[in-house]
């Protein structure tokens, strides 16, 4: 049997804004059913990256496909593939959990019959069922972004991009967020894409990962073959990045991300 296309395939991606190159002739393969964690600190070429693989932005150079189909040519039928949860707010806070996810559900032409049901299921996914018909403006950050996931959700995507899902929320909602992620995989054998600059977090949840620094994946595989590759000169993601970039990861050029970010804040 020929095995199936892979969820992601990119070859010699490249993409500049003016002088400065994002991305630097990137090779990515993400297998489907994995979740696949693209690391590095800000600046790194990450969330460019996933415009193009989203078809929000054109690659200049290579060539970049969603399950076999390519981004400049199928535009439309990759993004009826993709959800995508970008950094910034996405939910209003004026309606409820509820009419939010309805609305995606609208956007996205899931079948008037199934919208009900589908978005009564993305939101119990989430584990907003109780909170479902509160204003989105009384939910907590960690909610916030569940709810964002439930929007992606609802037109049940084969493949999940999430950018920085986790950025600002407390450990308990890092966590919550996390395994919600974890159990829709399991159940629906969706693919995960997923920007952080949380080390640990990838460590933890992600199949494999690929470290990207200035443009260039420096280092791919499972946490536990980029650990291992450092032959005991390191025990975790951090000292592998360290090795392979000479970087700090902290202080390789973060910004203050609470500043950055109102990803966390209560919606007003
Ligand atoms: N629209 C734009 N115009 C000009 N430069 C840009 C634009 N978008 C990104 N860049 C630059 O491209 C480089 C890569 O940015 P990108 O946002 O892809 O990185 P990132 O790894 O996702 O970081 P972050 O977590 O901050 O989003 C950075 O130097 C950034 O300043």
């Amino acid at each position: 049997m020929t095995p199936g296309p892979a969820a992601v395939e990119v070859r010699g991606l490249r993409h500049t804004f003016g002088d400065t190159v994002a991305v630097d002739d990137l090779d990515l393969t993400v297998q489907p059913g994995e979740i696949f964690g693209l690391l590095g600190p800000n600046g790194a070429g990450k969330t460019t990256t996933i415009r193009v693989i989203t078809t929000l932005l054109p690659p200049m150079a290579g060539s970049v496909t969603v399950f076999g189909l390519d981004v400049n040519g199928r535009k439309m039928a990759v993004r009826r593939l993709v959800g995508y949860v970008p950094q910034l707010l996405s939910a209003d806070g004026a309606l409820s959990g509820r009419e939010n996810v309805a609305l995606f559900a609208r956007l996205f032409d899931v079948p008037r019959a199934q919208r009900r049901e589908r978005t009564a299921a993305a939101i119990d996914a989430m584990g907003l069922s109780e909170a479902a018909d509160r204003p989105a403006s009384t939910y907590s950050g960690g909610m916030v972004r569940r709810l964002e996931l439930a929007q992606a959700l609802v037109s049940s995507p084969r493949l999940l991009i999430l950018d920085e899902p986790t950025i600002g929320l407390d450990p308990v909602a890092r966590s919550g967020v996390w395994e919600r992620i974890l159990d829709v995989r399991q159940q629906t054998g969706m693919t995960v894409l997923v920007t952080t600059h949380y080390m640990d977090e990838a460590e933890q949840y992600c199949d494999r990962v690929a470290l990207m620094h200035r443009g260039r994946i420096r280092a791919m595989g499972t946490p536990g073959e980029l650990i291992a590759s450092l032959d005991g000169a390191g025990e975790s993601l951090d000292d592998v990045f360290r090795s392979y970039t000479g970087d700090d990861l902290d202080s390789g050029g973060f910004r203050d991300v609470r500043a950055a970010r109102r990803t966390a804040r209560r919606l007003g």
